[in-house]
């Protein structure tokens, strides 16, 4: 590549990309029903897995579920919990946004190296069985995408196999982490607060029965849809962003000069406490009204806002509400055996994306109970 191309390649690079990912996302369905048959499919694996454990650590089944909902996305199939390659890469991949939090950089390069190789081996299977005719996922699309722009003669645009490797691993990094993360907040939650996980569980009887939950019932369960909410608004799992000033502008008085790097503080919204009634507590009458019913509220900026907010708004507050909604309503999350609801703790660890400090839970089926 010469250095003319480079120039022109960087150019709008992330634009280009980010559109790609958002228009296949929204046709592979997402905030539609082909997500949501994927998402009820995954949950009824992790209730396989969760039937199975005594008091067990949450974050590899819950990311292992979580990264099969991307890997469906990205590549058109899910693999197996006992997938070696599947579990290291994702094993790692949570290594490290842990990392990114952290000074051990040396550590941090290696982790992205040896994921790197394995997510370039998965697109070079995909790329020798590609049928343009049938495209899996977004590996797929992307790679019939350049293959058509060369054909025209378009041999400089951002249909290249570097920023196909890029998107991939930024999809992975973004969708992961964050979601799996907010989802072991969610049952760390319900467990230390049992009095919340029975509302829960009465709404879902009521309303649903023991059916399979939709999407489409969100509307009728308030209650429900406010704590997931506050599991979001609490979990705060991406409290700082940084970008780069893209022009000169004077912001509440201050000069900041294009290029500026800028640490945008989501906690400043999602913690401010003219806005919330109890900033620091776990509450979800933060988002009910006095007759109960659910309210939004202005402050409520998870996946921030902008041109550089989540691509994957909708498929992770569907990922959040199927996984929620369908675990609820299996099992009782507790601490385990010899650990009290007040020892849990809910200390982040932090990272790239903030997460629930190590613990155990133990997920009691609701069929034993009764
Ligand atoms: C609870 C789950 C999630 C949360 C809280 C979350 C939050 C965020 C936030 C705050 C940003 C803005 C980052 C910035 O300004 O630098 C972001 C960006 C992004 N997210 Fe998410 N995210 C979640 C799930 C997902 C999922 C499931 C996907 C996969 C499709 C995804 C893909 C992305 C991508 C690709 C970007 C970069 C967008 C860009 O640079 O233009 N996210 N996310």
């Amino acid at each position: 590549m010469n250095d003319k191309n480079l120039v022109v390649k960087g150019q709008n690079s992330w634009k280009e990309m980010r559109q790609f990912a958002l228009t296949n996302l929204k046709q592979s369905g997402m905030g539609k029903r082909e997500n949501e048959e994927r998402i009820i499919e995954e949950s009824q694996y992790l209730i396989d897995v969760f039937e199975l454990s005594k008091a067990f650590d949450t974050t590899q089944p819950v990311s292992y579920a979580v990264s099969n909902i991307i890997c469906s996305f990205v590549y058109g199939n899910r693999f197996d919990y006992d997938d070696q390659n599947f579990r290291s890469a994702v094993d790692q991949a949570k290594k490290n946004t842990q990392l990114m939090g952290s000074p051990s950089l040396h550590q941090l390069m290696k982790g992205s190296f040896a994921n790197r190789k394995k997510m370039t081996e998965l697109i070079k299977g995909l790329q020798e069985t590609l049928n343009p005719q049938m495209c899996r996922g977004f590996v797929d699309c992307f790679l019939v995408r350049k293959t058509q722009l060369e054909a025209s003669g378009n041999m400089n645009s951002h249909y290249y196999e570097d920023n196909l490797l890029v998107s991939v691993v930024n999809l992975f990094t973004a969708g992961t982490d964050t979601t799996s993360s907010t989802l072991r907040y969610g049952l760390l939650l319900m467990a230390k607060y049992p009095e919340i996980q029975d509302q829960v569980q009465v709404e879902l009887a009521s309303v649903v029965g023991s059916r399979q939950v939709r999407v489409e019932d969100r509307k009728n369960l308030p209650y429900t849809d406010a704590v997931i909410h506050e599991i979001q608004r609490f979990a705060n799992v991406t409290p700082v962003l940084v970008h780069c000033a893209s022009r000169d502008v004077t912001f509440q008085g201050y000069f900041i000069k294009k290029g500026t790097p800028v640490a945008i503080l989501l906690s400043s919204a999602l913690q401010d406490e003219d806005e919330w009634e109890k900033a620091y507590t776990f509450n979800p009458g933060h988002f009910l009204d006095k007759e109960g019913n659910f309210r939004k509220r202005d402050a409520f900026l998870p996946f921030s806002t902008g041109s550089r907010s989540c691509v994957g708004e909708g498929l992770a507050k569907m990922e959040l509400f199927l996984f929620f909604t369908s675990l609820l309503q299996h099992f009782c999350f507790t601490p385990p055996p010899g650990v009290t609801e007040d020892e849990l703790d809910l200390t982040a660890v932090v990272g790239f994306a903030l997460s629930p400090s190590p613990h155990e839970l133990c997920a009691i089926s609701r069929s034993d109970k009764d």
